[in-house]
């Protein structure tokens, strides 16, 4: 039996995953057309590569699909509610950094904090008889977050992409989401609380902590961790 290593299968993430392999003395190739999910594993022997989404990796970890993955910290964090228990943290990989925040319209002079935000959040179900939506993917961070600011006159609203236009098209007041450069927030006219910083992230080389190991796979993953130190 060999080690599955999961790895994301396009993007920015799979370009500096496969650099990051390759300055490690591993090779990961994408095998056929840019459309065919296959690749392979070059520089150290019993490891398959298993190309798949971003999201999908902390699920296939904690089930023991795959035994090592790659992903964003706030993925893991988001989706898998146990997870100390499910996955340890092999290797931050220093690279697809961003903060999960909290960003409110510009135009809100007196929110700039959660504390004016709780304040602006009660006012808002008083005036429009409804809760403050929050468009977000991030559901369990964020709730998590804001139950712990005390902050709980607000809905979520679910929004897989493109976040930072919901407030422009009037189905959220404000958003949660992951910002790198700052350009998609000022783009869209929205500001981050100065307290709003949810979670760091970066991607992250993950074990899974259920997956079966036979000998065979825990020499393969000894001879893995051992390179990567
Ligand atoms: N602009 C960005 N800068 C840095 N990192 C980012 C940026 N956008 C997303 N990421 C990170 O990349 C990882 C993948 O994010 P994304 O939400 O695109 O995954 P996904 O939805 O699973 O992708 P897919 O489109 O394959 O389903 C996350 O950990 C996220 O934090
Ligand atoms: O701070 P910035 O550098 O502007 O980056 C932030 C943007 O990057 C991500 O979106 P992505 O491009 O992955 O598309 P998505 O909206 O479909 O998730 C994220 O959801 C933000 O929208």
């Amino acid at each position: 039996m060999t080690l599955k290593l999961g790895v994301p299968s396009k993007g920015r993430l799979m370009e500096k995953t496969f650099g990051w392999f390759d300055r490690h003395g591993i090779t990961l190739t994408r095998s056929g057309s840019d459309r065919e999910y296959a690749g392979s594993v070059s520089g150290i022997d019993g490891v398959d590569l298993v190309l798949l989404s971003a999201g999908e990796v902390p699920r296939e970890l904690a089930s023991g699909r795959i035994h090592l993955g790659v992903t964003g910290t706030d993925l893991v964090h988001e989706k898998l509610p146990l997870w100390e228990q499910q996955v340890e943290e092999i290797a931050p990989l220093g690279f697809g950094h961003a903060d999960l925040i909290l960003a409110v319209p510009r135009f809100w002079v007196d929110v700039d904090t959660l504390d004016d935000l709780d304040a602006a959040a009660a006012a808002f179900r008083a005036r429009h008889g409804h809760r403050m939506r929050i468009a977000t993917k991030y559901h369990r961070l964020v709730h998590g977050f804001l139950r712990e600011a005390g902050v709980a006159d607000y809905q979520l609203v679910d929004s897989q992409g493109a976040t930072e236009g919901t407030v422009a098209n009037e189905t959220a007041e404000m958003i949660a989401d992951i910002t790198s450069t700052g350009e998609t927030l000022r783009a869209n006219h929205l500001k981050i609380l100065s307290d709003g910083l949810v979670l760091r992230s970066q991607a992250t080389l993950w074990r899974s902590r259920t997956a079966v190991v036979s000998d065979q796979e825990k020499a393969a993953l000894k001879a893995l961790t051992d390179r990567l130190q």
